[in-house]
Formats: C-alpha cells, sequence, structure tokens
C-alpha cells in the first residue's frame, strides 16, 4: 500500500455532555487511507461516524491519539480537503457557474479565470445549458451535481463525504453515485464516504469499515474487490456482490441490533 494520505491512531474524541460527564463519541480509531482509494463507513445510526470526518478536517480535534493527513499532525483544518454532505453548501442568490466559480475566486482567482475553470466543471457534471440557472430552478439531483462541480473543481486530494446522496430517491440516487465514479476515477483523491446504506457502501468503494455501536471504533475492515469500472446498478446484481453484502452485513447486523437495544434501554 501507498504511504497513507490519512491515518487515524488511536483517535478518541469525547463531548462535553448534558450532565457535566464527558461523552465519548469515538474511541480508539485507528484506520488508514491511501491516495487513489476510497472508503465507506458504515455503522449504526449516531455512532459516530461524522465525527470521524471531523476529526479527518480538523473541525474537531481529537481528545486522545493522533491524527494525520499526508503525514503531518491535523492541528487546524488542512489544505486539499474537499466536502460533501448531505445538506449542500449552494448559494441560492448565485448561478450555478458562480457558485462553482466562489471556491477558485477563494483561491485567488481572478472572476474571468475562476469562471472558466467553473465553467469546466459545470459541463462535466452534465449541466451545460444550466450555467446560468439559479438553485431553486434546479431538481435534487441537479443540486447534488453542482455540489460534485463545487467540490471537484478544487481538486481535492481529500474528499470527505457525509451521506451526500441520502435525501436523493433511489434512482437519483444511483445516477449520482455513476457520476462520483466516474469524476472521481483518475483524480488520485482519497475518499472517506459515510453513510447508512451498505449497498452504497459497497457499491463505490475499495474497502468498507464496519463501525461498532456508541462509541464508534473500527470493528471490521472488508476489501471490495470488485472491478472498475463500475455501474452500481449493474454491480449490485453480481453474485460476487451478494456475497460481498452477506459477509458485511453480518458484521454489521450486531452492532445496529446493538445500538437499537441501547436506544430503547435509554428511551
Ligand atoms: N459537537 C458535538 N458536541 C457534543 N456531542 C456531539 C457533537 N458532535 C457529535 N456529538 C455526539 O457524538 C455522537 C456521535 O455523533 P455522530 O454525528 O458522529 O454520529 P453518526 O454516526 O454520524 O450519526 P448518524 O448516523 O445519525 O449520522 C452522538 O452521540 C452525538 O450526539
Amino acid at each position: 500500500m501507498n504511504d497513507p494520505v490519512i491515518e487515524l491512531r488511536g483517535a478518541t474524541k469525547r463531548f462535553p455532555s448534558g450532565t457535566g460527564q464527558a461523552h465519548t463519541a469515538v474511541r480508539e480509531l485507528t484506520m488508514q487511507v491511501s491516495a487513489g482509494e476510497f472508503v465507506a463507513v458504515v455503522g449504526p445510526t449516531g455512532c459516530g461516524k461524522s465525527t470521524t470526518l471531523s476529526l479527518v478536517s480538523g473541525l474537531e480535534p481529537a481528545s486522545e491519539g493522533e491524527v494525520y493527513v499526508r503525514g503531518e499532525r491535523v492541528r487546524s483544518i488542512p489544505r486539499g480537503v474537499g466536502y460533501m454532505f448531505q445538506n449542500d453548501a449552494i448559494l441560492p442568490w448565485r448561478s450555478v457557474l458562480d457558485n462553482v466559480a466562489a471556491g477558485p475566486r477563494y483561491r485567488g482567482a481572478s472572476r474571468s479565470a475562476a469562471r472558466a475553470t467553473a465553467a469546466t466543471w459545470v459541463e462535466r457534471v452534465g449541466l451545460a445549458g444550466f450555467a446560468k440557472y439559479y438553485p431553486h430552478q434546479l431538481s435534487g439531483g441537479m443540486r447534488k451535481r453542482v455540489a460534485l462541480a463545487q467540490t471537484l473543481v478544487n481538486e481535492p486530494e481529500i474528499m470527505l463525504m457525509d451521506e451526500p446522496f441520502s435525501a436523493l430517491d433511489v434512482q437519483t440516487r444511483s445516477l449520482m453515485q455513476d457520476e462520483l465514479l466516474r469524476l472521481w476515477a483518475g483524480t488520485g483523491a482519497a475518499v472517506v464516504f459515510v453513510t447508512h446504506d451498505l449497498e452504497e457502501a459497497i457499491a463505490l468503494a475499495d474497502r468498507v469499515v464496519v463501525m461498532t455501536a456508541s462509541p464508534a471504533t473500527v470493528k471490521d475492515v472488508f476489501a471490495v474487490p470488485l472491478s472498475r469500472p463500475r455501474n452500481v446498478e449493474d454491480v449490485r446484481l453480481t453474485a460476487e456482490f451478494l456475497e460481498i453484502y452477506r459477509e458485511v452485513w453480518e458484521s454489521l447486523r450486531v452492532e445496529v441490533a446493538r445500538a437499537r437495544e441501547e436506544a430503547s434501554r435509554v428511551g
């Protein structure tokens, strides 16, 4: 394996809880992600998947253990990190083109250079002809395309994705998954993709990390040896996919059951 671009070594994150005691969100997380690798993280609701991304992005410092990006200890937000969340960061008063141009502008490109770069990404995500549209004129899938272009225009070395497609209907979701794979291929970016959806995780990733019920730690890591390029709808129907699904679900189901038990005890 190449040198990891992302490395967590025994990272633990505690938050102050309402009762004055510390609440452990994630504990002793150890994992590595290499350049060009697509890693999906699955786990029961509320186990600490988003917190894991916050540690990598430097938004939250680890309470214990270490987090490295490109071999350097994360102390603030590292450069070269792109995000995509469930709620997109599209500004309603800006056109599609200007939303995508905002990143390059922020990084110092002139208005015309930023718009030229943005135009190529607007086209690559399939929105040529919609550059002048405003967000309210777009469908949910089209907004996701804008969000993808907003992320990719900055050519991130690392992409942190937190359930970016979970609000979409099933068909649009599959389309966007294919788009993501197509656009990511060849970028060399390392991806950490958090999802509730095990099918999505396997269809997209090179490895699937299963987290335990709260406080989350890495329970198992599964390789996904499905060939690329992949078409997510086709790949889901293969015997190989189902075999991997069964294996990962065996691991995940125990944690989902444990989380439910815990929730019913607390609730
Ligand atoms: N800033 C914060 N302050 C206090 N507690 C927090 C904070 N961020 C997360 N937590 C707590 O840490 C735990 C893990 O939350 P996190 O959002 O990482 O889980 P998740 O697995 O991403 O959840 P979901 O699957 O519902 O998206 C939760 O109990 C949450 O309340």
